[in-house]
């Protein structure tokens, strides 16, 4: 048996505990606010995230870090991109030595347009070959309701993305090892943002050739970032690629999806913020990618308009136009 903590208790986060106690660790989450803790302890539910999980009683919770991650074999963290580094400061002096830490997060920072895996090696000093990333077509919810699916441990230790891979595995949810890290970051990252543009199509009352075109030419900007970027191209063929894409743009579950669908029909980008509730990556992360595809002079034409859409106050129409009157090319 393994000690797991899980620094976050937002959907994934708990939704991710109850995988790691059903797969025989004991867990503890940390959780921002008291009352989600004690609700957590006290009577294993979260009211805030997932309020019908009945969490399993091999998970705890707590506010403070240095309990959670005392003697913490596996560090699991699950929250926003953009809050990740100024929280490893608190707590990268309490990982064991050792450990493995698992980023669950699918955004790239701002501004340095890190990954997050990266970000933890920099703002953490953890060594490359001790972080893991899990990503995968895991909608919490569903997998909260043990909904059966697959889902990826990428890690440059193959050695320890296997133990992660055991550490992990329920009947209900299958890991599959994958060296390349680059690439299964990018494609959790970039899927949202082509989630946003999928979701908007829909607000705007277009239907499934749309979002297959999204989805498709969305893949090919992906892995087109993703080669300047050193990723192996077949990553983006596999679950952290193309599943998780399928997932998110078609679920109406996916708050990046549904944050679109409210930019889809006309509302604007404080509307939509108002409308909805959870983490929405695509967002701020449409912003570092845009500026990453930049950067490694390569062409993402969804990104950008996403990026305008949300950030500039375009037309998600304009957008549109702008998108089918590009220059004719080849597949
Ligand atoms: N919800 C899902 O189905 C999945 C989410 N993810 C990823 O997991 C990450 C976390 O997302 P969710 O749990 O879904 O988000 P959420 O919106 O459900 O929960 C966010 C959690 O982070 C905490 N938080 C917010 N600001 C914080 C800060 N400044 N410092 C510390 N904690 C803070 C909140 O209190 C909450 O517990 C994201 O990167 C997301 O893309 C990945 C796979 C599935
Ligand atoms: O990453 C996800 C599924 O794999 C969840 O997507 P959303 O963050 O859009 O809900």
């Amino acid at each position: 048996m393994k000690r797991a903590a899980v620094l976050g208790a937002g959907s994934w986060g708990t939704a991710f505990a109850k995988v790691l106690a059903d797969a025989g660790n004991d867990v503890t989450l940390w959780a921002r606010r008291p009352d989600v803790a004690t609700a957590i302890r006290e009577q294993h539910v979260n009211p805030d995230y997932l309020p019908e999980l009945r969490l399993p009683t091999a998970v705890t919770a707590t506010v403070d870090p240095a309990d959670a991650l005392d003697g913490a074999d596996l560090v699991v963290i699950a929250i926003p991109s953009q809050t990740l580094r100024d929280n490893l400061g608190d707590w990268a002096t309490h990982f064991t030595p050792d450990a493995t830490v698992v980023s669950l997060m699918k955004g790239i920072e701002l501004g340095t347009l890190k990954r997050m895996s990266e970000l933890i090696v920099e703002a953490a000093g953890v060594e490359p070959d001790r972080v893991a990333v899990v990503t995968g077509p895991n909608l919490a919810a569903e997998i909260a309701a043990e909904q059966p699916a697959a889902t990826v441990v990428a890690c440059t230790d193959t050695d320890r993305a296997a133990r992660v891979q055991r550490a992990i595995a329920t009947r209900y949810l299958r890991p599959y090892t994958n060296d390349d890290v680059i690439g299964c970051e990018l494609g959790g990252a970039v899927k949202n943002v082509i989630a946003l543009a999928c979701g908007m199509a829909h607000g705007m009352g277009f239907g499934e050739n749309t979002k297959a075109t999204l989805m498709t030419r969305g893949l090919a900007e992906t892995a087109r970032l993703g080669v300047a970027l050193g990723a192996d191209p077949m990553t983006f063929a596999g679950l952290a690629g193309l599943g998780d894409l399928v997932a998110t743009c078609s679920s109406p579950l996916s708050r990046n999806r549904t944050f679109g669908e409210h930019l889809g029909r006309g509302e604007s980008l404080e509307q939509a913020q108002a409308a909805t509730r959870y983490t929405a990556e695509g967002v701020k992360s449409c912003l570092a990618i845009r500026d990453l595809a930049i950067k490694y002079g390569v062409e993402m034409p969804i990104t950008e308009q996403v990026e305008r859409v949300c950030h500039e106050g375009l037309d998600p129409r304009v957008a549109v136009r702008a998108l089918m009157s590009r220059e004719p090319k080849s597949e």
